[in-house]
């Protein structure tokens, strides 16, 4: 405590300048009753108060010394029997609650007066002492300050029925640690941590309430933090409230107590309910906290969580008794001691304190051991000091006033103890790397997801290739082969296309010798008729000439029956006779000569009719193949239409040549009109012969 904790300034002020002090706070608690319902510490410097509603206050820690004075309320206990049965009884303390002022009766006709910080009577409600004297610690703790709330008095004046009443038959009467932790438990959240330990002082032996088999349990304080704690205590994690009443039950059990005079039950240990509170501070507070430390806590760009760790005592102490009063003998007297010894050492280091001494004796028993954060601490520390009524303990009374007002007097140094949760980051980033972890097995089973899918897409497009590949190779050998083919086809065509203009040249040379051969036909056909025509004339000539060359043989055989009558004449007349038989013999050979020719003629007219005949066979021939001509002309006349130029062309060729023809036929016509003339001729000849013949036989 020495270390840690300090009196105030005001340590050296008078009760009542003290009592001033706490006027000036008590109007200020009754604001805050009238804000919230509930009492908090209202900073007479106009600060916000401390208090659950107050969500935007400032987390810096405050000196205020008035705010972090221990506060005290004292409770009067209701007249028990003992004070019902006294006959002689009398009140030795007048209460003025509404002043928070207790008059302590000196004898009958003087008191003197005393200020807490609030003064119930004995009528007051649980609920209220509760919220008045311990909820603005809780509050507190939950707020990451540590804190203490710890009642005080005489054995029997009810500081168990203030603390630790469970309440089980009616809630009303549910103490302190009950309402404590029903608060705890509605403010806290499932990622909060609420533990308990549950301890006993006694016999300077600190034993483990829920854990009876654990004694002589060790305290720990740490050198650096001056935190003090139990360690070798069970720590029970509290979840609901049945679950704290089981272990307060469970304590209540294990606690040593004893029928003493004055209480039936009465403590015979300090009790000591440890709450421990840890709690992860918002993201905002957070943030606050680090812009305002300008502390940024990272640690390779993580934000470290805080959490701040808290912890709250609910000390139920065994009430001072006078041996001579409780009867204590043997063992109970022996307690008695323990506990009056421990309570001295409190006493003693609260006198300290108050009076700002430089020795706080700390170290003088295990009760002001652990208590060494509550007073001069760094804990909100609440007193509950209880007191009887009857002036038969005016003693008693009036010692746990005094002990009251001193610890008035003590100002702790509350703060905040806020701490990097290593735990939670530890956990927080073994989360992390376990995600992280199936985040890269994930993506490493998507790879090989993908790998596959990817390796099997190859493969198929390598197959695909493969096959495309082959059926390209299959369809350019195919595409070659039907080159080839086509090239052989083309060559064909070629071929076929040579021969075909081959055909064609030789039909266009058939068709022009066809178109000659017609024309020539025609012309032939109509020479042929001129001739047949010619022919006729010839045949009536001759067939004239026959009938005349007949008359003529008739004459020449008459001639002859003439002759041989002139023959027979003339051998009458012999020299007549003679030259007329040369004349004769003459004109017989002329007529041998003339039927010679006739018979030549006849021969001649018989081959020009077998000539006529045989041209007359030609032509029609040459008009059957004409007509098949035609049939193939119609056949060939669409693959002609493509050439008819260069058939124009030849066409004027072929007209030159006609033209050739023509003359050609101009000729032969010549050499037939040379014929006819020649014929004529023979005619005029013929007729020359007839006349010299008729003459001669004229003559004749
Ligand atoms: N405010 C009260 N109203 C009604 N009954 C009370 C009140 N305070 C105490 N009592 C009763 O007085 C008796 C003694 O109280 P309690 O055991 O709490 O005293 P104590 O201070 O704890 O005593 P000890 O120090 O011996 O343990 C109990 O029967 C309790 O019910």
């Amino acid at each position: 405590m020495a270390s840690l904790g300090r009196a105030s300034h005001k340590s050296e002020r008078s009760p009542s300048s003290s009592l001033s002090s706490s006027l000036n706070s008590s109007s200020s608690i009754t604001s805050s009753r009238n804000n919230g319902g509930s009492v908090g510490v209202h900073r007479s410097n106009g600060r916000r108060p401390v208090t659950p509603t107050s969500k935007t206050r400032s987390l810096a820690h405050d000196h205020d010394p008035e705010s972090e004075r221990v506060r005290v309320a004292v409770r009067l206990r209701p007249r028990n029997s003992e004070d019902l049965s006294d006959a002689d009884y009398t009140d030795c303390v007048e209460l003025q609650p509404e002043l928070k002022r207790l008059k302590l009766k000196k004898n009958n006709w003087s008191s003197e007066a005393y200020r807490f910080d609030e003064v119930f009577t004995e009528s007051a409600s649980q609920k209220r002492v509760y919220e008045v004297v311990a909820k603005p610690v809780v509050e507190s703790v939950l707020d990451g300050y540590n804190g203490t709330v710890m009642a005080y008095g005489q054995t029997g004046t009810g500081k168990t029925y203030t603390l630790g009443r469970l309440g089980k038959d009616d809630v009303s009467e549910r103490g302190m640690m009950v309402r404590a932790l029903e608060d705890i438990l509605v403010s806290t959240s499932a990622s909060d941590s609420v533990e308990i330990s549950y301890v006993q002082l006694y016999m300077e032996s600190i034993q483990d309430l829920l854990a009876p088999e654990k004694i002589n349990i060790p305290i720990v304080e740490d050198a650096k933090t001056g935190e003090v704690s139990v360690p070798g205590a069970a720590i029970v994690k509290i979840r609901n409230l049945d679950q704290f009443l089981h272990f307060l039950q469970l304590g209540e059990v294990n606690r040593h107590a004893a029928n003493t005079k004055m209480n039936t039950e009465s403590s015979r240990s300090h009790a000591i309910l440890m709450v421990y509170i840890r709690r992860s501070v918002r993201e905002k507070e957070e943030k606050d906290i680090y812009l305002k430390e300008n502390n940024p806590a990272d640690i390779n760009g993580h934000h470290l969580p805080t959490i701040r760790k808290s912890k709250l005592l609910l000390v139920d102490l065994a009430g001072s008794e006078r041996i001579d009063k409780s009867g204590s003998e043997g063992h109970l007297l022996e307690e008695a001691k323990f506990i009056n010894l421990s309570l001295t050492s409190l006493g003693k280091c609260i006198n300290a304190l108050a009076e700002n001494s430089p020795h706080i004796p700390t170290r003088d028993s295990k009760l002001t051991r652990l208590l060494r954060d509550s007073f001069g601490g760094s804990a909100r520390t609440s007193l509950i000091i209880t007191i009887g009524p009857s002036y038969r303990h005016h003693q008693e009374t009036a010692t746990t006033v005094m002990f009251g007002q001193r610890a008035m007097k003590v100002v702790n140094t509350v703060k905040v103890k806020e701490e990097f949760d290593y735990e939670s980051l530890c956990r927080k980033l073994e989360a992390r790397v376990d995600h992280l972890t199936s985040e890269i097995d994930r993506q490493q089973k998507w790879r090989d997801i993908d790998r596959n899918k990817m390796e099997k897409k190859l493969e198929e497009f390598h197959n695909s290739s493969v096959e495309a590949e082959k059926r390209s190779f299959a369809r350019s050998e195919l595409l070659m082969k039907e080159n080839t083919e086509l090239t052989s086809k083309m060559k064909d065509l070629l071929q076929e296309l040579d021969s075909q203009k081959h055909q064609n040249e030789l039909l266009l040379n058939q068709i022009a010798r066809l178109e000659t051969s017609l024309k020539n036909s025609k012309f032939l056909e109509e020479e042929n008729a001129r001739l047949e025509l010619d022919l006729n004339d010839v045949m009536k000539d001759l067939n004239r000439q026959k009938e005349e060359n007949n008359i003529m043989h008739n004459e020449v055989v008459h001639l002859k029956t003439n002759l041989k009558h002139i023959k027979q004449q003339q051998l009458e007349n012999s020299t007549y006779q003679k030259v007329l038989a040369d004349t004769t013999q003459m004109y017989e050979e002329k007529i041998a000569d003339l039927m010679k020719q006739i018979e030549d003629e006849t021969m001649r007219s018989n081959y020009a009719e077998e000539e006529n005949e045989r041209m007359k066979k030609q032509i029609t021939d040459i008009q059957m193949a004409m007509q098949q001509n035609q049939v193939e002309n119609s056949r060939y006349q669409k693959e002609l239409a493509g050439t008819s130029k260069m058939y124009d062309e030849r066409m004027e060729a072929l007209n030159q040549h006609l033209e050739d023809e023509h003359a050609h036929a101009v000729r032969i016509e010549e050499e037939l009109r040379s014929t006819k003339r020649l014929l004529r001729e023979y005619q005029d000849s013929a007729q020359v012969n007839h006349d010299e013949a008729y003459n001669i036989i004229h003559f004749l």
